[in-house]
């Protein structure tokens, strides 16, 4: 029996995971894809949104979403019975894409694949890493080595090094293709000088490929053949020694709300919140008074995105809601309380 391929795309929040995945099911020309779409955070925004595409490409039942954690961490109690039951299909994909959450270490996922149940009937036949070139040009996953050493001094069991510059590490070990994003928001100096150091992080042979809004040929990013769960030594990971790894580095919380009349306001809310705490992403979905299409909302670092994508159906309740990404230690209960603000409604129970 041949085995299934696999692509796992990995890469740092708001890297444009969703966004290449939609290009590729845009562009699928016929084959039978089915997505595994993981997020950190208890609310599925990217889930909601491949499927709001509205697009033969991802008819609903070919999204599934894995909300109960991080993938790396829930690799046993998620990952394998969903895989299974794509698997166990009368009529099953032909290929299997996995989005992981920006937060996942790879390698744990492609360890899965090693298996009994998994591994006679499916490969992972790429990891591809999405790489924020915008992010990277910023600077902000270098490690601020001031910033460690007061943590350290605060917290003298403090055992690694920056979490973003980890996972960003991690990442980029794994990958069997990396795909510089964002390219149409950094110039061709700066593109050529983050090639060059992501070279350092890659295994040899490891090809970089540019990309503006993850447009990336099926045929360059499906097909590598790579084995990837035959060939785990040479990936390493910060976390070879640490089987125990959990997202302690990182928070979420989600704020919830009705409808807004105006999205100027909520905007220059989160640009203010952004700047003023150490917030990594926002992103959610909002409903606008007099407008019958959900208004998505992005915001990777400092940049804030907006677009309205499918109309809300008749059934569906037009609630606001934001999820929040930060290193732990954020201002939940300030944040929360700006963002309830803007969305018409009081601070939810449980942010802290
Ligand atoms: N300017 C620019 N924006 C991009 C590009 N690719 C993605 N984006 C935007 O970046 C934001 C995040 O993109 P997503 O595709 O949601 O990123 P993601 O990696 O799935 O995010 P998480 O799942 O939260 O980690 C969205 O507003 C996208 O429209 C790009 O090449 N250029």
């Amino acid at each position: 029996m041949s085995r299934i391929p696999t692509t796992v795309i990995t890469g740092f929040l708001g890297a444009g995971k969703t966004t290449l995945i939609r290009h590729l099911l845009q562009n699928a020309k016929g084959r039978r894809l089915a997505l595994i779409v993981n997020e950190f955070g208890d609310v599925g925004v990217d889930g909601e949104l491949l499927k709001g595409c509205n697009d033969a490409a991802c008819p609903d039942e070919d999204v599934v979403e894995l909300a109960n954690g991080c993938i790396c961490c829930t690799v046993a109690d998620d990952f394998l019975p969903t895989m299974l039951k794509l698997l166990d299909r009368p009529n099953p994909p032909e290929h299997i894409i996995i989005e992981t959450s920006g937060l996942a270490l790879p390698k744990p996922l492609v360890k899965a694949f090693q298996w009994p149940e998994i591994r006679t009937r499916a490969t992972v036949d790429g990891v591809v890493a999405l790489i924020d070139a915008d992010a990277v040009a910023a600077g902000r996953f270098a490690t601020d080595e001031a910033a460690l050493a007061l943590a350290r001094a605060a917290d003298p069991s403090l055992d690694h090094d920056s979490p973003l510059e980890e996972l960003f590490e991690d990442q980029l070990a794994c990958a069997d293709l990396v795909v510089l994003n964002k390219t149409d928001l950094v110039d061709g100096d700066a593109l050529a000088r983050i090639e060059g150091s992501l070279s350092a992080d890659t295994r040899a042979g490891v090809k970089i490929v540019r990309a503006d809004h993850g447009a990336v040929d099926a045929a360059v990013l499906l097909g590598l053949l790579a084995g990837a769960e035959d060939d785990l030594d040479a990936r390493p990971s910060h976390h070879d020694s640490d089987p125990d790894h959990d997202h302690d580095d990182f928070d979420s919380f989600v704020v919830t709300g009705g409808e807004i009349g105006d999205m100027a306001p909520l905007e220059a809310a989160m640009a203010r919140l952004i700047a003023e705490h150490d917030i990594l992403r926002i992103k959610g979905i909002v409903a606008v008074g007099g407008r019958s299409a959900r208004l998505v909302i992005q915001a990777v670092g400092p940049r804030i995105q907006q677009h309205f994508d499918r109309a809300w159906k008749a059934d569906e309740p037009r609630v606001s809601q934001l999820v929040v990404i930060g290193q732990t230690g954020l201002d939940q209960r300030a944040i929360a309380l700006a963002l309830a603000a803007e969305l018409g409604t009081e601070l939810a129970a449980g942010i802290a």
